[in-house]
């Protein structure tokens, strides 16, 4: 790992908003989206409890990503498929938002995300403020601080002088995290935030993911490992070929009976000795039928 450091901060309380404030959580029904007279998502429905931390989960190409594109607007629901989906958050009709007020609302954290522009770390992270500022104004000293301590919060604080171009994978992450943190978001969906990061940076993530959560931010986190999932979510959501199979507090979906046919592995559930929590172990030997 060639970050300078790997710990992620606790969250600073200077950008905390307040579990109070979190309003009815996300919510969507009817979400489809298609590509070449194909389902993608095929009406899917979900609830993300406010001030908590969904994970959304399943197996490679079951539509994870593309679910959060629409959810946060970047993609519109329907494509080929046609359909009468609806997003709300806090009880608002997310795609009644105009665009610049939907971003002060929402962050995205793609997957991979990556930029040809040659962006220093702290200017990539101030990108995070433009919603906040009036058209065609600067950065002011408010909103550099503000994404100082985001660099911080996600344990990139060393790199901000770096360029964008130049950094590893598990180093754009943290910047990647670190500008929609910047963006000060009551509602963060993030694409698989972890995947690049070793152990003790994903947990460091989680932490921070958490945290927010516990300040009031709704947090909906595609994952792929399904230990972490079971470490750090209140909540998940199983997707698989673009239908929701299970959704449900972390204890009751990540089960055997329901892993077990849309993974196709075999799946044991202990429980950790510390936290009390499900800890999943996989073999390959044909799940029992
Ligand atoms: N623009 C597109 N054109 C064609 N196919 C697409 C497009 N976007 C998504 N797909 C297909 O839709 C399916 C779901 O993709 P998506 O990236 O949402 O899955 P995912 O669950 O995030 O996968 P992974 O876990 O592998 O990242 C895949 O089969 C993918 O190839």
């Amino acid at each position: 790992m060639s970050a300078g450091s790997s710990t992620v901060q606790t969250v600073p309380t200077g950008y905390r908003t307040h579990p109070q404030d979190a309003g009815p959580g996300l919510t969507a029904t009817g979400v489809s989206w298609g590509i070449d007279g194909r389902l993608v998502l095929d009406g899917v429905g979900l609830l993300a409890p406010a001030a908590g931390v969904t994970g959304l989960l399943g197996p490679n190409g079951s539509g994870k990503s593309t679910l959060l594109r629409v959810l946060a607007g970047v993609q519109q629901a329907g494509g080929a498929a046609g359909d009468a989906a609806r997003t709300t958050f806090g009880g608002a009709d997310l795609a009644a938002l105009p665009r610049r007020q939907r971003a002060r609302v929402l962050a995205l954290v793609e997957q991979d995300a990556t930029t040809d522009l040659p962006l220093t770390v702290l200017d990539a992270v101030l990108l995070g403020r433009i919603p906040h500022r009036a058209l065609l104004a600067g950065d002011s000293d408010a909103d550099r601080a503000v994404a100082r301590t985001a660099l911080a919060t996600a344990g990139a604080h060393e790199l901000a002088d770096r360029e964008v171009g130049t950094l590893s994978g598990g180093e754009r992450q943290r910047v990647h995290l670190a500008r929609a943190l910047a963006q000060e978001p009551r509602l963060l969906l993030l694409d698989e935030p972890t995947n690049h990061l070793d152990v003790a940076a994903q947990l460091g993530a989680m932490r921070v993911l958490r945290e927010l959560a516990a300040d009031g931010v709704t947090v909906v986190t595609a994952l792929h490992d399904l230990n972490l999932a079971a470490a750090t979510c209140d909540h998940v959501v199983l997707l698989a070929s673009g239908r929701v199979v299970a959704a449900g507090p972390v204890a009751d979906v990540l089960v055997p009976e329901v892993l077990e046919p849309i993974y196709g592995v075999r799946v044991d559930v202990l429980t950790h000795p510390r936290t009390g929590r499900p800890v999943l172990s996989f073999d390959l030997t044909d799940p029992p039928s």
